[in-house]
Formats: C-alpha cells, structure tokens, sequence
C-alpha cells in the first residue's frame, strides 16, 4: 500500500495510475473532498472514474497502513509542514518519499523525521489538475528515485516493482542526488525566466534568452560542483534546450504560480542555490537577480 499526502496534480497522477494497476493507495488532502470519485484523462485522451480512499490523515490502524510508504507531493515550501502535520499517523519505519522540483526539503525532513528511510524522487511526467480529484497526464518522462540520507541501504524492491507497475520510465538511482540536481539546473534555466517574462517555455528559444540560460547554467554548474556534483556546461546546455524543445507548448509551474498569484518555489531553486554558492563563496549574479525579481513579483 502506497498512502499519498497532496491531492494536487502530481499526487492525483500516482493515486490514479496505482488505483489502475490495482494498487491501493490513500490520498491525504487538507480540504474536505465532496467525492470519492477521481477522473483520471491518460496520454491518450481516454478518461477512466476511480473510486479512491481520502481523508485528512494518512492511516496507521491496520499493519498495512503502518507499513505503507508515503509518497509526498506537495509543493517544495509545503513539504515540512506536510508531513509534520501527520507526524502522530508516521512510524519511524515508514519510508518517505519526496516528489517534488527544487531541492532542500529531504535535509529539513531528516531534522524532524531522522530514522526514517528517506526516498528523493524527481518526476518528468507532466499532470494538470483540471478541479479536485480530477487530472489530466499531460506528459509522460522518467521518474527516478534513491535514498537521500544512506544510499548503502537495500533496495526497497518491492516498492520500487509497485511504482514500475502503475508508470512506465521509473528508475531506481543509486545516485539520485546528481537527478535531483540536474532537475534543480533545469528548473533555475526555465521556470523564473518564463515566469517573469509570463512566456511559454518554447518562447525560451528566443537569442533573447541565451545569454542569461548559460550563465544561469555556468553558475549552478559551479555551485554542484563545490558539492562535489560534476556537470559539464555543454551537456546540461543540451539538456535544457531538450526539455524547452519538448514542453514548449507548456507555461512551467512557476509561470503559472506568478499568474494566478500563487507563493513560488524560488526558495528552493534559485533560494537553494544561492545560499549553497554563499557557503562556497562562489558569485552567482544571474540566479540571484532572477531569485530577487521573482521575489518582488510574489509580492505583488
Ligand atoms: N504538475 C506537474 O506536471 C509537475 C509537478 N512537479 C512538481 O511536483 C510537486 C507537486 O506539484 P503539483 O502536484 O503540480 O502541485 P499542486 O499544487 O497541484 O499539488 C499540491 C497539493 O498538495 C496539497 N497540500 C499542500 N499542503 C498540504 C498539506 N499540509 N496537507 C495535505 N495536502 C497539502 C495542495 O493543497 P492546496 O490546494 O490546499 O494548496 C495541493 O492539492 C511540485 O514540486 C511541482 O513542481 C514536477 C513535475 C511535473
Ligand atoms: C521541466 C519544467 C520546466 C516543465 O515546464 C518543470 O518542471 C516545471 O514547469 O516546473
């Protein structure tokens, strides 16, 4: 049994692909759900009904549920709080899994959670809520997954067979936090720039833009490798012109927080970035001009 907390876009999508491959799972969400029904529309424009399991709390009565990983997917700022607010329904066996762009959240969780296992995960699948319990998989891409705090430990195989089972493309990584950072460099190259500029990620293409990408690039390139992550500028350029080509059609996440108003999560790109390139003493101008304009926008 898998027990998801965050009935957003993401989490809907694992909720959904594991009810169909007949998992069980439970879908933690703070808002009262009016249904058990969750619309699901796949790759293929096909829409299937689940019924689904909800409430406020993960489970903890039966042993299942007590063995049960947690899948988190909530939104970077959100993941703390998250899971701390169901901290009474968590034992200290009980892997948890952290699904979401940006990074810094699995070194706040160990503080709070230390003898957990913890799994970091990073998704390219795309998803949209269309209304409560109700997606659309807009995109399908790799979702990797390896422990954050002892990579030494076993390998969770029967998890591992259970999230292979519900998505294509899901890799168990023994170096997960190199995934984590490359999404972390493609996130700072995309996400505030589209953002502030309100543009498709496609319009990133634009000779506009390429100056400030591989600065952008060359400065989260030097910070990962004062943490010892090794990137090569050309490779990662590459990288992130794919992903522009691919989802050019796309707004990206933070482009769509700015316009609908919504807090961004800039503390845990460019934020992180920074504050690791303060540590090292490395200048990052670019990410911290970016990081301060998206600031000001969240303000407004
Ligand atoms: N959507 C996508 O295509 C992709 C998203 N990602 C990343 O995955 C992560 C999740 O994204 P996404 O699913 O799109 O985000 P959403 O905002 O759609 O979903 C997050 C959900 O978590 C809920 N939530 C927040 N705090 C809590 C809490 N304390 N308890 C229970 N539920 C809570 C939110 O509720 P509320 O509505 O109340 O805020 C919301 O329903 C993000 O980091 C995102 O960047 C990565 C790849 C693709
Ligand atoms: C890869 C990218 C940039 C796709 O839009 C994304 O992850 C996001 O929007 O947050």
């Amino acid at each position: 049994m898998i027990q998801i907390i965050g009935a957003g876009a993401i989490g809907c999508l694992w909720a959904a692909t594991l009810q169909k491959s007949g998992h069980s799972c439970h879908l933690v969400s703070r808002h009262k759900q009016l249904t058990n029904t969750l619309h699901f529309t796949d790759l293929s424009a096909n829409t299937t009904q689940f019924t689904i399991s909800h409430g406020h709390h993960l489970l903890a009565t039966r042993l299942a549920e007590q063995q049960s990983a947690i899948l988190v997917c909530v939104k970077a700022p959100q993941v703390l709080d998250a899971l701390l607010s169901q901290q009474p329904y968590i034992n200290k066996h009980q892997i948890i899994i952290l699904m979401h762009n940006g990074y810094g959240c699995a070194e706040q969780v160990l503080k709070y959670f230390p003898n957990n296992p913890i799994i970091s995960a990073t998704t390219s699948n795309g998803s949209l809520l269309n209304g409560p319990l109700s997606i659309t998989h807009t995109g399908a891409g790799p979702t990797y997954l390896g422990y954050f705090n002892d990579p030494s430990q076993q390998i969770p195989i029967q998890l591992v067979k259970t999230l292979q089972d519900t998505m294509d493309d899901v890799h168990w990584s023994k170096d997960i936090n190199s995934k984590c950072w490359l999404k972390l460099i493609i996130n700072a190259a995309i996400n505030p720039l589209s953002a502030i500029q309100q543009i498709k990620n496609g319009q990133l293409r634009s000779s506009t833009y390429t100056k400030t990408i591989e600065n952008i690039i060359s400065e989260s390139i030097a910070v990962a490798k004062a943490e010892s992550i090794h990137f090569h500028v050309p490779t990662v350029l590459h990288t992130v012109n794919k992903v522009i080509t691919a989802t050019a059609e796309n707004y990206s996440s933070m482009n769509r927080d700015i316009h609908y108003q919504r807090p961004t999560e800039i503390e845990f790109i460019n934020g992180y970035l920074i504050k690791k390139a303060l540590q090292h003493q490395i200048a990052v101008p670019t990410l911290s001009d970016l990081y301060h304009q998206i600031k000001k926008k969240e303000c407004h």
